[in-house]
């Protein structure tokens, strides 16, 4: 299945092939507490997925007046094709917004399944194909040694993660922001590793019987791992179902590049800047939630050129208003043995610290709500290593949240979206899907988590994991 990817400028600035590859999407069900939930999980193959610009810092500079004036936004709309009408009579139209979003533990009971769908997740732990067989079993091990790190984090900022409730607020008030534009929608929220989950949205989509949808993911860069991975998921729940195959979709893959964003962040820089004594001389430090390199570098994921591009948008705008401080930026929460995006952020604060930087501003730059990456690792972690490196005046950003000016440029995001909606491919073959079968699972299960015991009580793997997980 291959969706396009192309901006809405009218230039062919963000056009891409994006293709996602064949799937297998197979519905389990896992205990949490005295619930039971149901989930979808996907083997994925060739991870192909956006072959990323590596820009250098001239074609950013060129490529971003292009965008300033045309204000592009990258939108995917699924593969050309006719809604097919059944109907002669006109069917009044009914508009959707879905917001997707990656979820949070609402209880410390939580956090252990919350944790095992997230690395259940493909595009979270990358397997070679071998490998697949290993994904659940390794989830399970893993969430499971994770868990305690975790629920410390998530006990620190009052036992559980506050993103369900500012996504609410946010899709409220993104209803209302369209409502001043004169498009009345519904807006839902769909979460990739917690309640609610994406497939209870789309459900409610259906009962709503929406007849335009445009899909929003919450993260303003687009990378693999977030915005990626929910779109490959949505893609498993349309392809199959007569309705929403036929149902005209228009998909936002990413808007770090908005005006509208753009000055909302620069507002909020220059407002936390003024709460300095002497504003002028403080490093504006963006923080950006890391990614493994080899996202990047192997699987051609358009994060860090999206990042770098975004942070060069928002200096560009305080300069316009005069404000020329220092800034840098740094990659936080890496998991795992493997290499993540550097430099880290915790190195850097560390280092700029004894490089006798006095006044510092943190700026959470890959999320825009409040969460345990900001509340946790910058407010407690990083700014506790920060002091302790010699840094003496702390300030952070806080997430844009539902900063009005912030909101209604996601109106407008969405409205400019409008247009574009087109059905996915009434397309049901299922070649490569296997039929769930209860059997070959807990076989897989039993070996799969025998080997990956095995794998874990290598040397290596023991050392990196004990470094990194806990
Ligand atoms: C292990 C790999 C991970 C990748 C890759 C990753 C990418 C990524 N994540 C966010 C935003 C969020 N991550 C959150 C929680 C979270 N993420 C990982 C791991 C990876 N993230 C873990 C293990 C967790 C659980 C928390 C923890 O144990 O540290 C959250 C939710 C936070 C909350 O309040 O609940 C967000 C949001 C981005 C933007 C991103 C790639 C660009
Ligand atoms: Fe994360």
């Amino acid at each position: 299945m291959e969706a396009a990817a192309a901006s809405l400028s009218g230039s062919n600035i963000f056009h891409r092939n994006y293709r996602f590859s064949r799937s297998i999407i197979r519905s389990r069900y896992i205990a949490s507490g005295s619930r039971y939930f149901s989930n979808s999980d996907l083997n994925t193959q060739n991870h192909s997925v956006f072959k990323g610009p590596n820009l250098s810092n001239v074609q950013i500079q060129k490529r971003n007046l292009r965008l300033q004036t045309n204000c592009a936004l990258g939108v995917c709309t699924f593969p050309e094709n006719v809604m097919e009408s059944h109907h002669s009579h006109v069917v009044e139209e009914k508009l959707g917004v879905l917001l997707l979003n990656l979820g949070g533990p609402e209880t410390l009971n939580d956090v252990q399944p919350f944790l095992y769908n997230l690395f259940a997740d493909p595009d979270i732990i990358r397997l070679p194909r071998l490998l697949r067989f290993l994904q659940r079993p390794l989830a399970k091990l893993i969430s499971v040694l994770r868990a305690p790190k975790s629920k410390e984090g998530y006990a620190a900022i009052g036992g559980g993660s506050p993103l369900r409730k500012i996504t609410d607020e946010q899709a409220d008030a993104l209803r209302m922001a369209l409502e001043a534009k004169n498009v009345r929608a519904n807006v839902y929220v769909g979460m990739r590793y917690w309640f609610p989950f994406t497939e209870e949205a789309i459900e409610q989509i259906k009962r709503d019987r929406i007849t335009k949808l445009v899909v929003l993911p919450l993260y303003p860069q687009f990378s693999i791992s977030t915005t990626g991975s929910s779109i490959r998921v949505l893609q498993h729940i349309f392809k199959g179902d007569a309705y929403l195959s036929r149902l005209p979709v228009s998909v936002i893959l990413s808007w770090y590049q908005r005006q509208g964003y753009i000055n909302s962040m620069a507002d909020l820089i220059e407002k936390e800047l003024g709460k300095f004594a002497k504003p002028e001389e403080v490093m504006i430090f963006f923080s950006a939630h890391g990614v493994p390199v080899s996202y990047v570098e192997e699987a051609g994921d358009p994060y860090k050129d999206q990042m770098e591009e975004c942070i060069y948008l928002i200096m560009q705008e305080l300069k316009a208003r005069g404000i020329g401080n220092d800034h840098t930026l740094a990659y936080q929460s890496r998991v795992g043995p493997v290499q993540w995006l550097k430099p880290y952020t915790d190195e850097v604060l560390v280092e700029i610290g004894q490089k006798g930087v006095k006044s510092l501003l943190a700026v959470p730059i890959s999320f825009v709500s409040e969460h345990i990456e900001t509340l946790e690792e910058i407010d407690m972690e990083y700014k506790h290593l920060a002091l302790e490196s010699g840094i003496k005046n702390w300030g952070r950003v806080p997430a844009l949240g539902c900063n009005s000016l912030f909101i209604s440029d996601l109106a407008d995001a969405v409205v400019e979206a409008l247009p574009l909606a087109k059905a996915l491919s009434a397309s049901t073959e299922n070649d490569e899907e296997a039929e769930y079968d209860p059997l070959r699972y807990l076989v897989k299960m039993f070996f799969g988590s025998i080997l990956a015991f095995l794998l874990l009580l290598t040397p290596r793997v023991l050392l990196a994991f004990r470094n990194s997980l806990f």
